[in-house]
């Protein structure tokens, strides 16, 4: 029997699904959008033809209609022989994947108070494959397992020590799946192992965060107890002064507001007042609307302070890393945020940069750069489903 693993991502308002043969060959993805919402839409990558949803989706009938719509076009033969799900938040209690059991399920719904973005959203996503394929194996890979190496001088807050013991507050760190695979794959076009190789890895998308990986491991990364800390990000605003809270209380907003500004109403959208997307900012920017060139603008510098304060971390570097949908696309986040960093030794190659892709070893650094910068596309599908298939024990 010919086997194969679905992979699911679960996003607040998307699902991303992809699905792999035993050999890692990728055999279909799709996409959901504006789930739980208004006017939900499908579609099969490469297939021009939407899949149809009722427009008030939810996860759960998106992922039914996703996978009738893959066994209707011939992508997918049988029920899959294991399937991975990705899991944003997996507090201190996973430092690995795991099959997915009640214990695991409890324990996920454990640590959605640290995540109230994300978690609650994957576990639907849980829920939903273990109704449609009750006899398959379900493993959990989560985002903040690769940052568990961190030491205390990274992941520790200043705060008073009891607020780690008794609360766990501590920096996380997300997206860790996408800079584990960024160690993988810079150590491969460098032609090293990744035990010796030291990485800054900045993960762009529409959440966005950067990692310092020395000798394979993370050792500091930019977000922290939520995905809200740090770069500058789609709608979430990344680091502010705390003392904001106070501010905004005292002028009458209320918890859920504050809330709701940061994580959906600030970044990129809140700067342009026009929107989260980094490609039609370009656009706007270039036709001369200041506020989106201005939001680009603050995007890259904090990006670049973010990239020096990861170098003190590092003994060695033995590359600057950009991917994600911003970082593997937009030549000018690249090029505005690497011209910050002249002073220490970055350098871009305007052309290299701007014809990204015509090179198969992603280097856009000019000759004269202290540093290789690398461009190199994620694939968190990927490591999410080799991990499926090694704890599913597929042979
Ligand atoms: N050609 C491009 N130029 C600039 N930005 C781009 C381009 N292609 C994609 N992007 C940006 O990438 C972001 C989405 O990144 P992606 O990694 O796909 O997101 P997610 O975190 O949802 O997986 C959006 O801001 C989008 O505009
Ligand atoms: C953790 C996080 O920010 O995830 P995403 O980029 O999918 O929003
Ligand atoms: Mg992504």
């Amino acid at each position: 029997m010919k086997q194969s693993i679905l992979v699911v991502n679960c996003g607040s308002s998307s699902l991303k699904l992809a699905l792999f043969d035993e050999n890692e060959n990728k055999l279909a993805s799709a996409i959901a959008e504006r789930l739980n919402g208004q006017d939900a839409f499908a579609r099969i990558d490469g297939d021009e033809q939407a899949v149809t949803l009722p427009a008030t989706a939810d996860h759960k009938q998106a992922l039914k209609a996703l996978v009738s719509a893959f066994s209707d076009r011939q992508l997918m033969s049988t029920t899959p022989t294991a399937i991975g799900h990705r899991v944003v938040h997996g507090g201190e209690t996973f430092r690995q994947a795991v099959l997915i059991d009640s214990d695991v399920i409890k324990a996920i719904k454990g640590c959605a108070d640290l995540a109230p973005l994300h978690n609650p959203v994957n576990l639907v996503g849980i829920e939903a494959t273990r109704e449609q394929f009750p006899d398959t194996e379900q493993v959990a890979v989560f985002d903040t397992a690769y940052h568990q190496t961190l030491a205390p001088r990274a992941y520790l807050y200043a705060l008073p020590e009891s607020y780690y013991r008794d609360l766990n507050v501590r920096r996380y760190g997300f997206h860790g799946t996408s800079h584990f695979f960024m160690a993988h794959e810079a150590a491969r076009l460098l032609e090293k192992t990744p035990a010796t190789t030291s990485i800054i890895s900045a993960h762009l998308g529409n959440g966005c965060s950067i990692t310092a990986i020395k000798d394979g491991l993370s050792v500091d990364t930019s977000m922290g107890l939520t995905p809200l800390e740090g770069l500058v990000m789609g709608t979430r605003s990344g680091d502010i002064d705390p003392g904001l809270f106070d501010y905004l209380r005292s002028r009458g907003m209320q918890q859920a507001e504050v809330h709701k500004m940061l994580n959906q109403k600030s970044g990129l959208l809140g700067i342009s007042g026009q929107t989260n997307d980094m490609r039609s900012l370009c656009e706007l920017a270039d036709h001369g609307h200041e506020p989106s060139a201005l939001a680009i603008e603050i995007f890259c510098f904090r990006l670049a302070k973010y990239i020096g304060a990861m170098m003190a971390s590092l003994s060695q570097l033995d590359a600057l890393v950009f991917t994600g949908g911003i970082g593997e696309n937009s030549h000018r986040v690249r090029k505005q945020t690497v011209s910050h960093l002249n002073l220490l030794g970055f350098d871009i190659n305007a052309d290299m940069n701007s014809h990204h892709g015509r090179y198969s070893d992603g280097r856009i650094d000019d000759t004269r750069s202290r540093f290789p910068i690398l461009v190199i596309p994620t694939n968190e599908e990927l490591v999410i489903a080799r991990e499926a298939k090694r704890l599913a024990s597929i042979a």
